[in-house]
């Protein structure tokens, strides 16, 4: 199975947007650690699946980050599955999920599924509106719900999620205070290898999305900023 704990670097695709072939392949060429299949809005079975088989034409590890339940299939290499912990709707932090562990529960491999324990700090960016994040939030607060997330709920990942824009780094750092073994993941606003290698410094993986679709030359050069040559 594919480890999370050795990555640095994801990008993030989302099934709602297009991308052309050639951009595609120089993406899960890049040298990044994992292709992450995952959207707020829009999250289609179909995009879903057009962009899984045009991803694993290439070696890269393949994730689904489950959005819905509609565009939940099989074939990818493993399966994310985020927790709002700062949602003020319980549907979003355990509700779904109940739902669909009844649906899905015993077809599972639970082997290739992660929960992702996910923190918005956006408010201005869809997922925060779409699950009512609570965003005013300390240092304190952040270090808390690290620990909460890793020591009382015992998930492997915690996602510190500014989608749409470049995060505080000191948000970052307090996060990283908070958490032993779970790995953590930023992800919002890295356009340039100067934000990634910043953010680099403070989590274990750095997660670039948008700016794939807006300046590609610049997404790709995100991966030397953080990857060692091997
Ligand atoms: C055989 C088979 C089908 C195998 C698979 C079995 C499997 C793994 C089933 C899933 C089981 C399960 C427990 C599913 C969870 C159910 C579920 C729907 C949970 C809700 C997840 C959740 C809280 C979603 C809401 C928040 C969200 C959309 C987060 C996505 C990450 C994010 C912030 C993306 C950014 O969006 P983006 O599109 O980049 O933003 P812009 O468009 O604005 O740029
Ligand atoms: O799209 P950006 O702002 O790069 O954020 C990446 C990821 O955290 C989105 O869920
Ligand atoms: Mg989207």
């Amino acid at each position: 199975m594919y480890d999370f704990r050795e990555w640095r670097h994801v990008f993030k695709l989302d099934p709602a947007r297009e991308i052309a072939d050639s951009d595609l392949e120089a993406i899960c060429e890049s040298g990044t650690d994992a292709v992450i299949v995952g959207g707020t809005d829009g999250v289609t079975l179909e995009g879903v699946l057009d962009l899984m088989a045009r991803v694993r034409r290439f070696t890269v590890p393949c994730v689904l980050e489950v959005s819905n339940l509609e565009s939940v299939t099989p074939g990818f290499d493993l399966y994310f599955v985020p927790s709002i912990l700062n949602s003020k709707d319980p549907k979003w932090i355990n509700g779904l999920h109940f739902e669909a562990v009844k649906e899905y529960g015993d077809i599972m491999d639970w082997d290739e599924f992660a929960m992702e324990a996910y923190v918005i700090l956006n408010e201005e960016c869809k997922a925060a509106k779409l699950t009512q994040a609570e965003t005013r939030l300390s240092e304190e607060d952040i270090k808390a719900y690290a620990m909460m997330a890793e020591k009382m709920f015992g998930m492997p990942i915690f996602y510190l999620e500014y989608s749409g824009a470049f995060g505080n780094p000191e948000m970052v750092s307090a996060a990283k205070k908070g958490l032993e073994k779970a790995v953590l993941f930023y992800g919002g606003g890295i356009k340039t290898k100067e934000q990634a290698a910043e953010m680099a410094r403070h989590a274990d993986v750095i997660v670039v999305g948008n700016s794939i679709y807006e300046d590609i030359d610049k997404a790709l050069e995100t991966v030397k900023a953080v990857k060692v040559e091997k």
